[in-house]
C-alpha cells in the first residue's frame, strides 16, 4: 500500500512520507524501549533491599520518553501534511487527467462516478498516511519490541511469542478475505440503492406523469432491502471474523501468562520480570487487536485507490508533439469509420462543408448524426478514415487550437451556477465588458436580464435552473457569439419553444451562423430548406446529399422523408384548432 501511495505522490513528498514512516517506526521502538525498560526497574523495585538503585533506570525511562516525543510530534506532523500534499496531488492529477480525457469518456453515465472520486476516495486515501499509518505501524512494531524483549529477558516466553505469531497473521488473513468479499457485495448494493434514489428523485416528474410512483417506489425499495440484506451479510461476516481475531489475541496473551505462572511456580523466572514481561504483553494486545480493523481501513483505501489508478490509466487523446496549424474554416470527413462498441455507427462516412457553408444532416433519428458533429469536435478519434478541421487532421492538432476554431451549440444546454454574465463571459475570459453585453444583446440575453432583479449580475442556479429552456439557449448562443469561431457546430432544438423563446432563438441563431461554416443537425424543415447543401444519413452511411431542390427532384429518401415532414406538420396545423393569430404562430413552431 506504501508503495501505492508513492506512486501517486511527488518527489518531495515520497520524501515526507518516508520520513513520516521512519519517525512513526522509531517513536513505536522507543515507546517498546520504554516498556522494556519496565524489567529491569520492576526488577530493582520488588526486590527488596535497595530501591535507590532504581533512579538510573526511571533516568533511562524518562529520557526514552522524552526521546519518544521529540520523534512523534514532528512524525505526526509530517504524517498529516503527507495526507494533505496526497489528497492536492490526487485532486490535481485527477483535475489534468479529466481536462484531457476524451469528452467522450463523460457521456455514459460517467460523470456522477467523477464526483465519488474527488470526494469520498481521494479522503480514503488521504486518511492513510494522515490517520491510519501510525496505529498501523505501532500494531507491527510494538509486538515485534515485546517478542525482541521476551526473547533478551527470557528466552522461553520469547520463543512461545513468536510461535503464537504465525496464528495471529494466519487468521487476520482468512478473516480478512471473508470480510472483504462481503465489503465488496455490501459496497455494490450500496452503489446500486444510491443511483436507485436519486434517479427516483429526478424522474419524479415523468414517475408522477404516468402514475408510475408506485413502481419507482418498488425499484427504489427493492434496491434499499438488497442493501440491507448485504449489509447485514457483511456484519454476520465481519462481526465473527473480528471477534475472532481478538480472541485469538487474548488467547494469545493467556498462554503466555499461563506459561509465565508455571515458569515463576517452577521458580525458574522472578516475579518481577514476569510481571514486567506481561504488561509488556497486554500492551502489545491493544494495538494488534486493532488491526482487524486497520486492515478493513486500508482494503478500502485500495478499493479507492483502484478506482482513482482506473482514471489515471484511462489513455488520454493522443497530442502531437509537433501540432499543424487550421488553415481554414473548412470541415472534412474523409471515409470515416467508427462506433461507441464493436459494431459501427459511421461506415465509409465523407462529407465537406466548405467555409462559410452550412451544411444540414438530415435522417431518422439513430442514423448518427450526433456522431458526425462529436467527431468533428474529436470527442472520440475515428477507427478509420480522417476528420479534418482546416485542412489539418484533428489529431495533428493541439486541443486547443481546435477547441479556439468552433463553437458547439448543442441541445442539452448546461449553464453554471454563476451569473448570467460570468456564463455569456465563459465564451471568451479576457472579453470586455460592452463585448459581453453586445453579445448579450445580440443572443437577446438583455430580454431575460430586464426581468431578472440583477440584471446580468443574476445568479442563473445549478444547472441554470431558474431560467427556462428557451432562455437558457439564448444564454448559451450569447456565449457562442462572443466566442466568435468560425465553426459552429449545431444540434437544433427539437422541444418546441413559446413563441417568443422560439423567435429569439431563430434571430440569435442567425446572428450567430451568419458568414460561418456551419454543420447543425436540422430538426426545422426550414433550415433544411436554407442550407448550401443536405446530407441525408441512414444507418451511419450517407444515403444521398445535394441541394433541397436537387434532392427533392431526385425522389429518393431524401424526398420521402421530405413529404413525411410536411404531411406531420400540415397534420399538426389542422389538429389544433386555432385563432386567426395563433394559427400564424403554430406554422412557425411546427416541424
Ligand atoms: N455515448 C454513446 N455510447 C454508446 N452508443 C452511443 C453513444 N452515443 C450514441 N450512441 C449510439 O450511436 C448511434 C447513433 O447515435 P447518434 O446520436 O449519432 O444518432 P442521431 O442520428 O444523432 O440520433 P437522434 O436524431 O435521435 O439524436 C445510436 O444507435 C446510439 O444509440
Amino acid at each position: 500500500m506504501i508503495r501505492r501511495l508513492s506512486e501517486l505522490l511527488d518527489r518531495e513528498e515520497r520524501g515526507r512520507l518516508r520520513r513520516a514512516l521512519l519517525g512513526t517506526a522509531v517513536s513505536a521502538a522507543l515507546q517498546g524501549a520504554a516498556f522494556a525498560l519496565l524489567v529491569p526497574l520492576l526488577r530493582v523495585l520488588l526486590d527488596g533491599g535497595r530501591p535507590e538503585r532504581a533512579w538510573p533506570w526511571v533516568a533511562a525511562l524518562a529520557a526514552v520518553a522524552v526521546a519518544h516525543a521529540v520523534v512523534t510530534y514532528p512524525s505526526v506532523v509530517a504524517a498529516r501534511n503527507t495526507g494533505y500534499a496526497l489528497s492536492r496531488s490526487l485532486h490535481d492529477r485527477l483535475g489534468s487527467r479529466l481536462v484531457r480525457l476524451p469528452l467522450g469518456w463523460f457521456s455514459g453515465g460517467r460523470v456522477g462516478t467523477v464526483g465519488r472520486l474527488v470526494t469520498y476516495d481521494v479522503m480514503n486515501v488521504m486518511s492513510v498516511p494522515a490517520h491510519l499509518l501510525e496505529p498501523l505501524v505501532r500494531a507491527t512494531v510494538t509486538p515485534v519490541c515485546m517478542v525482541l524483549v521476551m526473547l533478551v529477558a527470557d528466552p522461553r516466553l520469547g520463543l512461545a511469542a513468536l510461535a503464537c505469531a504465525p496464528v495471529i497473521v494466519l487468521v487476520h488473513r482468512v478473516t480478512g478475505r471473508l470480510v472483504q468479499r462481503a465489503e465488496h457485495a455490501a459496497d455494490a448494493a450500496a452503489a446500486e440503492a444510491g443511483a436507485r434514489v436519486v434517479e427516483f428523485a429526478r424522474e419524479q416528474p415523468v414517475l408522477r406523469a404516468y402514475g408510475r410512483t408506485a413502481r419507482g417506489v418498488r425499484e427504489v425499495d427493492d434496491a434499499l432491502v438488497a442493501q440491507r440484506r448485504a449489509g447485514r451479510r457483511m456484519i454476520r461476516v465481519a462481526l465473527p471474523g473480528l471477534a475472532g481475531f481478538a480472541l485469538t489475541v487474548q488467547a494469545a496473551f493467556v498462554l503466555l501468562l499461563l506459561l509465565g505462572t508455571h515458569l515463576a511456580v517452577g521458580g525458574t523466572v522472578d516475579a518481577p520480570a514476569l510481571l514486567a514481561l506481561l504488561v509488556l504483553a497486554a500492551r502489545s494486545a491493544e494495538p494488534l487487536s486493532s488491526a482487524a480493523e486497520l486492515g478493513a481501513a486500508l482494503r478500502m483505501a485500495g478499493n479507492s485507490v483502484d478506482r482513482l489508478q482506473k482514471v489515471f490509466d484511462t489513455p488520454p487523446l493522443p497530442e502531437p508533439d509537433t501540432p499543424e496549424r487550421i488553415r481554414d474554416s473548412s470541415v472534412r470527413l474523409e471515409r470515416v469509420s467508427f462506433g461507441y462498441g464493436d459494431e459501427p455507427v459511421l461506415r465509409d462516412f465523407s462529407l465537406t462543408v466548405p467555409p462559410g457553408t452550412t451544411t444540414a444532416l438530415v435522417g431518422p433519428s439513430g442514423s448518427g448524426k450526433t456522431t458526425v458533429t462529436r467527431l468533428v469536435a474529436r470527442f472520440f478519434d475515428v477507427w478509420e478514415g480522417t476528420v479534418r478541421v482546416g485542412g489539418a487532421d484533428v489529431r495533428r492538432l493541439a486541443q486547443q487550437e481546435l477547441m479556439s476554431r468552433l463553437t458547439l451549440v448543442f441541445q442539452d444546454v448546461h449553464l453554471f451556477d454563476g451569473t448570467l454574465e460570468e456564463n455569456i463571459r465563459l465564451g471568451r475570459p479576457g472579453a470586455g465588458e460592452a463585448e459581453v453585453r453586445e453579445a448579450a444583446r445580440r443572443a437577446r440575453v438583455d430580454e431575460i436580464a430586464a426581468r431578472l432583479p440583477d440584471g446580468l449580475r443574476t445568479r442563473v442556479g445549478e444547472g441554470g435552473a431558474l431560467l427556462s429552456g428557451g432562455e437558457r439557449q439564448r444564454v448559451s448562443i450569447a456565449r457562442a457569439l462572443l466566442k466568435d469561431a468560425p465553426i459552429v457546430l449545431l444540434d437544433e432544438a427539437t422541444a418546441s419553444l413559446d413563441t417568443e423563446n422560439e423567435a429569439a432563438v431563430l434571430e440569435a441563431l442567425e446572428a450567430l451562423t451568419a458568414d460561418r461554416t456551419v454543420l447543425v443537425i436540422a430538426h426545422r424543415l426550414e433550415t433544411v430548406r436554407g442550407a448550401d447543401r443536405i446530407v441525408f444519413l441512414r444507418g451511419g452511411r450517407v444515403a444521398e446529399s445535394g441541394s433541397h431542390d436537387e434532392l427533392l427532384a431526385r425522389k429518393g429518401p431524401y424526398a420521402a422523408f421530405w413529404s413525411e415532414r410536411e404531411r406531420a406538420r400540415g397534420w399538426r396545423m389542422r389538429a389544433v384548432p386555432q385563432s386567426e393569430d395563433e394559427r400564424g404562430r403554430s406554422c412557425t413552431t411546427s416541424s
